[in-house]
């Protein structure tokens, strides 16, 4: 009989039960045993919607974060947050989220670091090392979960990430070098392997993405001295790679001295053959063959088709399972009544993708022939997909076909657009802006649900959203900002918002995914051919321009953006799907200018994550995206002004393309770096206008008048001033009015200074 099982399950909860249940617990709302409730009757429910599986996951289930969890595991907490006080509970979140002083506390204790994991819209807590640094086996979590799985008769197999990824996704705080902790972390791994093999458990599975990632040979041989030290351990371990091919790291991977390799065969599956010939042969194989990244259904037949072969040849040998954790897929297609019955019988969440596997076990355990009814079934929605008349649209095909080089070009160069856009806009120096979004109230969340629910007239609805707009301009005339933004009131999300209006795209009721801790993101699912029926912001950022003889700023989000945080189609390349979404935000760009609007701000947050993985396909990526962006933004006249916006900083390596966007002016998130970000735009000599961000929104924390001015008399050391713009890091969403006035007054007031004013 095949084996199968699977990697992850997404652990927010169908109904973002998890979410709720964290947040009320760090208002104080929730006792600590009730979130313990809740989480233990989620592991509960999703490990009997795993029943059909050989093995089920144990320990992927996180109260924020798996890689903070290893970290803990592993005793490696920050030093700030040693020894404080309350529960590991209490310091775990602290660690995750920071603490602002209070009466409770004495003092602040800033959260831990979070970026990308690896190409996902989810962000992990990055584990943190110094020379100090030891670590010290917190088994607790990994037993408890794993005696409940025990109890409720789960066949269990311990996901644990692995100690070379571990240490490969961790930043040394002194520049240290974290190979160099690998002798000291090993035996810890060793006694929890140990611990595990007591327990009665015979398979762990233990990731190291970092396979698919360019490793120098210090890495390459981290793996093989890491994997050599754990041998003797008493346990089965399944060493999985995800998100990408193995290239050059193919053979290492299949040689490690361990008892099987997980592949992930959607995004590798040119290797799938070579890794077969390569693997030893008293090794198993497990191959992804359902996609973790997408929420289309797989083609049965075709998997099949080459799947028989391979079984054929490793017998027992081959495991099949998700190509990774189903974390970044929503929960259960079943909750979608109110989607287009045709789409969603295209489509498979978490449920319905173990459900697929199931079939393609039965299918080869037993043939074909003993699944007909939901091969058939199968077969019947990928031909559906395959030839509806609702994802191919001529007159996109025509208009993609059509697109040339000009339509990507500015009318003149920058210096000259320049002198054109100062004397129409008539800013002062040191302009002031905000990148687009202001606090988003409870009040206006019950708006938009009341309004999506019907329960709220469009009449009614339009009237209260355009009060929070004259709202928002009226605070930002009394501040005395320069350039005006909207507030995006009306979006839930600068990606679903635009992906609700645009034909090609549907989107769901309950389709929630993990993005950090209990923050979600719905993706709307692109599934054909893309076009805008009609102008999507116009009506919003007419009204608002109406309200202030100050120049505002039209607020879009890029085509790249919108790409990477949508599911996208399989059926065409990533290419072609951006440059419909360029053609239709380009549309809306003339539109907006059409209607009198001077400044056009395109968001491209996602730019930089889209990244392929390994370096050397870097070139062809950005190619097209900066051509997309380019296509998108760059219809208008001399006379308009073209920004962008992108967060999560390091442009060091990707900066000649960033130039190449040619957008007037660029506002990036920069204060927590002391504007030492700003070199890479200095080296390089980029020649266009900078907003350096000079207030963390992430925080908190209001900036001081001061600290602000300081801030950009350190940009004016690296940038000419005559081309900065004073702004914060990114949106305001998530913070409270009560501290962006104050914050904004900052900036305003130090602007002001710096004009010697
Ligand atoms: N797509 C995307 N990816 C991104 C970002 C981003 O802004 N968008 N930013 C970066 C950081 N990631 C983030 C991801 C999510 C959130 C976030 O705030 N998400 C919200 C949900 C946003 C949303 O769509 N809200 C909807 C629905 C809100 C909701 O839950 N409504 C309640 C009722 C309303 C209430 O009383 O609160 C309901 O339906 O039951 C709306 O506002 O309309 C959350 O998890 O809480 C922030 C940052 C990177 N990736
Ligand atoms: N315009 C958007 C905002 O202000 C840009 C956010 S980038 C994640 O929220
Ligand atoms: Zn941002």
């Amino acid at each position: 009989m095949i084996t199968t099982h699977n990697l992850g399950f997404p652990r927010i909860g169908a109904r973002r039960e998890l979410k709720f249940a964290q947040e009320a617990f760090w208002k104080g709302e929730l006792q600590a045993e009730d979130l313990n409730i809740t989480s233990a009757d989620l592991r509960r429910r999703h490990w009997s919607q795993q029943s059909s599986l050989t093995l089920a996951p144990v320990g992927d289930f996180s109260y924020y974060d798996q890689v903070l969890d290893m970290s803990f595991t592993l005793g490696n907490l920050p030093a700030r947050a040693q020894d404080t006080d309350g529960t590991d509970l209490d310091r775990y979140f602290r660690v995750a989220r920071g603490q602002s002083a209070n009466d409770t506390a004495c003092c602040a204790i800033h959260a831990g670091e979070m970026t990308k994991w690896f190409d996902t819209n989810y962000h992990y807590i990055v584990p943190e090392f110094d020379r100090e640094t030891r670590f010290q086996l917190n088994p607790a979590r990994l037993l408890e979960q794993l005696a409940e799985a025990k109890a409720q008769g789960v066949k269990a197999k311990p996901v644990i990430i692995g100690p070379v990824t571990y240490l490969w996704l961790g930043k040394a705080n002194d520049d240290g070098d974290r190979l160099a902790l690998l002798d000291d972390l090993l035996p810890v791994y060793a006694e929890l392997l140990n611990l595990l093999a007591e327990q009665g458990v015979d398979w762990v599975q233990i990731d190291e993405p970092a396979l698919v990632t360019e490793l120098n040979g210090d890495w390459r041989h981290a793996f093989n001295f890491a994997y050599h030290q754990l041998k003797a351990c008493p346990v089965k371990l399944l060493v999985a790679t995800y998100f990408g091919e193995l290239r050059d790291n193919l053979q290492l991977a299949c040689e490690l001295p361990v008892a099987g390799l997980h592949l992930d065969a959607i995004s590798a599956a040119g290797e799938v053959s070579r890794v077969t010939d390569w693997l030893p042969a008293h090794k198993v194989l497990s191959l992804g063959v359902i996609n973790g990244r997408n929420v289309w259904k797989t083609d049965l037949e075709a998997t099949l088709d080459w799947l028989e072969p391979v079984h054929e040849r490793l017998g027992e040998r081959l495991w099949l399972a998700p190509s990774c954790s189903l974390l970044h897929v929503p929960v259960d297609l079943a909750s979608e009544t109110a989607m287009d019955p045709e789409i969603r019988s295209w489509l498979a969440f978490a449920v319905q993708k173990l459900d697929e596997l199931q079939t393609l076990a039965n299918a080869l355990d037993h043939g074909r022939a003993a699944t007909v009814e939901p091969l058939a079934q199968n077969t019947l929605a990928i031909a559906s997909r395959k030839n509806s008349t609702r994802v191919h649209n001529p007159d996109v095909t025509h208009a993609v076909a059509a697109i040339t080089p000009e339509l990507g070009k500015r009318r003149s160069p920058y210096t000259e657009r320049l002198k054109l856009q100062k004397l129409h806009l008539n800013l002062p120096a040191y302009p002031t802006t905000t990148i687009g979004s202001f606090p988003q109230t409870r009040d206006i969340r019950q708006t938009r649900l009341q309004y999506r629910k019907g329960t709220l007239s469009e009449r009614e609805y339009t009237t209260r959203i355009r009060e929070e707009i004259a709202r928002c301009v009226q605070e930002q005339e009394t501040l005395g900002l320069d350039v005006l933004v909207h507030g995006e009131a009306e979006r839930n999300d600068m990606v679903e918002y635009f992906g609700e209006q645009l034909d090609g795209y549907v989107f769901s009721q309950f389709g929630w995914v993990q993005s950090y801790g209990s923050r979600c993101v719905k993706p709307p699912i692109l599934f054909g051919d893309i076009q805008r029926p009609q102008a999507m912001t116009v009506d919003w950022i007419r009204y608002a321009q109406s309200l202030t003889d100050k120049p505002l700023k039209g607020m879009l989000t890029g085509p790249v953006t919108i790409l990477n945080w949508s599911f996208v189609r399989d059926d065409q390349p990533r290419k072609d799907s951006c440059l419909q979404l360029a053609l239709a935000i380009r549309e809306e760009v003339l539109d907006l200018e059409q209607s009198g609007v001077r400044i056009i701000q395109i968001d491209e947050a996602a730019l930089r994550e889209g990244l392929p993985l390994r370096q050397s396909d870097w070139q062809s990526y950005l190619d097209w995206a900066i051509e997309a962006f380019r296509i998108s933004a760059n219809g208008v006249s001399d006379e308009t002004q073209i920004h962008t916006h992108m967060c999560y900083s390091e442009f060091n390596d990707i900066i000649e393309a960033i130039a190449r966007m040619d957008a007037d002016v660029i506002t990036i998130e920069t204060s927590r770096s002391n504007m030492e970000l700003l070199d890479a735009f200095k080296g390089f000599q980029y020649p266009n206008d900078i907003g350096p961000g000079v207030y963390d929104i992430h925080s908190p924390n209001i900036p001081e008048k001061q600290h602000i001015v300081s801030l950009m008399q350190k940009a004016a050391e690296r940038i000419p001033t005559e081309r900065l713009w004073v702004n914060p890091d990114c949106g305001l969403k998530t913070r409270s009015w009560d501290e962006v006035i104050p914050a904004l007054q900052g900036m305003v007031d130090a602007a002001r200074e710096l004009r010697g004013g």
